[in-house]
Order: structure tokens, then C-alpha cells, then sequence
């Protein structure tokens, strides 16, 4: 069994949760207040701006010209395409350019980013890679799990469901699926325990990020 399979057998109850989050449920029947979802896009901003530095510890830890340059490319689809879209999308919720940059990262943003971050920099490729793939993968399931929903034709909500399930998106996914499961097949049982551990925190990181937005979850308001 691939490493890939391996994981999401091994954790299939939280793997599953996150799928079935009502974020995500609301998201799919078109009926997630529109508050909600602005909530969560202005952390996902923030949360993005982190999410590409990861790529760029993955090509400076690639031991291959090919697996370098193609994170290359995933930087840079991140910071010139992927944001971009993301600040027209944020528009059509009344969301300005200053909300955005102004914006701070709520308890859950800050902690899912700084974990990934500081996994992927005292760690090797492997690392960076089961800390950042829970994010592209379970993005990208959702997001195919989404088409044909009444989500998939809400005029606010189809934006994100066509960017997450699009052809582009699943390839850059079934990639990065197969460099781990390439990079998984050397390392002994003390290893592979170690990188499921850190791919189980970053998908339960995942579930908290739907959570936070779900419930418009931030800091104490201390006065
Ligand atoms: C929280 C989160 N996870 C995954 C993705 C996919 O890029 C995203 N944009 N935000």
C-alpha cells in the first residue's frame, strides 16, 4: 500500500470529520451564511500568505532539479495567481484590498501557519511535504465532492468550488501525493509514525480553520 492510502486509512475518522464538517455541509447546500464564509476568506488570506513559504522550503530542501523547479512554479502560482483571484473574489463580498492586508490572524490562523512552519523548517523534504498536503488534498477532495451541489451554482459560493476541483488543481495534487509516497518509501517505522503524526495535526488543523470560521472564533476581547 501506497503511504498515501496508508494515511488516510490510518486516519480516516478525522479525515472523514473534516469532509463532513458543516462548514463544509452548509458550503454544499448553499445555505452557510455569507458572514461565515467572509470570516473564513480574510484568515484564508493570511493563512495563504504563510501556506506559500512552505513551497518555498520545499524547493530549497528538493534534492532534484525537477522536484525544485516545480516547486518554483507552486510559489509562484500561489503569490501571482492563487491571491490574486483571491482579492477579486474578496470584492464581490465587499471585502477590500486594506480588510485583507490589515487583518489579523485569528488564535487558530496563527497556530495552524506557525506549526506547518516551524515542522517544514527544522525538517527535511518529507516533512514540508505531509505538513502542506493536507491542505491541497482535502481542498481538492472537497472541492470535487462539491460539484453538482447546489454550492457549485451559488453565485457567491461556485467561485471557490470551480478553483478547488479544477483540473489544474488536482494535478499539482495527485503531484505532490506522488513525490511523498516517492520520498515515504525509504524510511523505517519510527519515521513513517513520525510524518503521520504530523499529517494527522495538520488535517485536524484543518477541521479547526472551518470551526474558527464557523463560529467566528478570535481573541478575547480584553479591556
Ligand atoms: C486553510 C486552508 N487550507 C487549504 C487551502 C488550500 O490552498 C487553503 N486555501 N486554506
Amino acid at each position: 500500500m501506497q503511504f498515501s492510502d496508508q494515511l488516510i486509512t490510518e486516519l480516516k475518522p478525522v479525515w472523514q470529520a473534516n469532509h463532513n464538517h458543516p462548514f463544509v455541509k452548509e458550503l454544499a447546500a448553499g445555505t452557510l451564511p455569507v458572514s461565515k464564509f467572509k470570516f473564513y476568506m480574510v484568515q484564508d488570506y493570511l493563512y495563504l500568505i504563510d501556506y506559500a513559504k512552505l513551497f518555498a522550503l520545499g524547493a530549497a530542501k528538493a534534492n532534484d532539479l525537477a522536484v525544485e523547479a516545480k516547486f518554483a512554479e507552486l510559489l509562484s502560482e500561489t503569490l501571482n495567481t492563487e491571491m490574486a483571484l483571491h482579492r477579486q473574489y474578496a470584492q464581490q463580498f465587499d471585502i477590500s484590498e486594506a480588510e485583507l492586508t490589515n487583518a489579523e490572524p485569528t488564535p487558530t490562523t496563527l497556530s495552524y501557519t506557525n506549526y506547518m512552519l516551524s515542522v517544514a523548517q527544522s525538517g527535511g523534504l518529507d516533512k514540508v511535504l505531509v505538513a502542506l498536503l493536507p491542505c491541497m488534498w482535502s481542498y481538492n477532495q472537497i472541492g470535487k465532492q462539491l460539484v453538482g451541489t447546489p454550492g457549485a451554482n451559488h453565485p457567491l459560493y461556485a467561485n471557490w468550488v470551480e478553483m478547488y476541483s479544477d483540473d489544474d488543481y488536482t494535478a499539482l495534487t495527485d503531484w505532490t501525493i506522488g513525490l511523498l509516497n516517492q520520498v515515504a518509501a525509504g524510511k523505517n517505522e519510527f519515521e513513517i509514525k513520525e510524518l503521520t503524526n504530523i499529517f494527522l495535526n495538520t488535517t485536524r488543523y484543518e477541521y479547526l480553520f472551518w470551526t474558527m470560521a464557523y463560529d467566528h472564533q478570535t481573541w478575547p476581547t480584553i479591556k
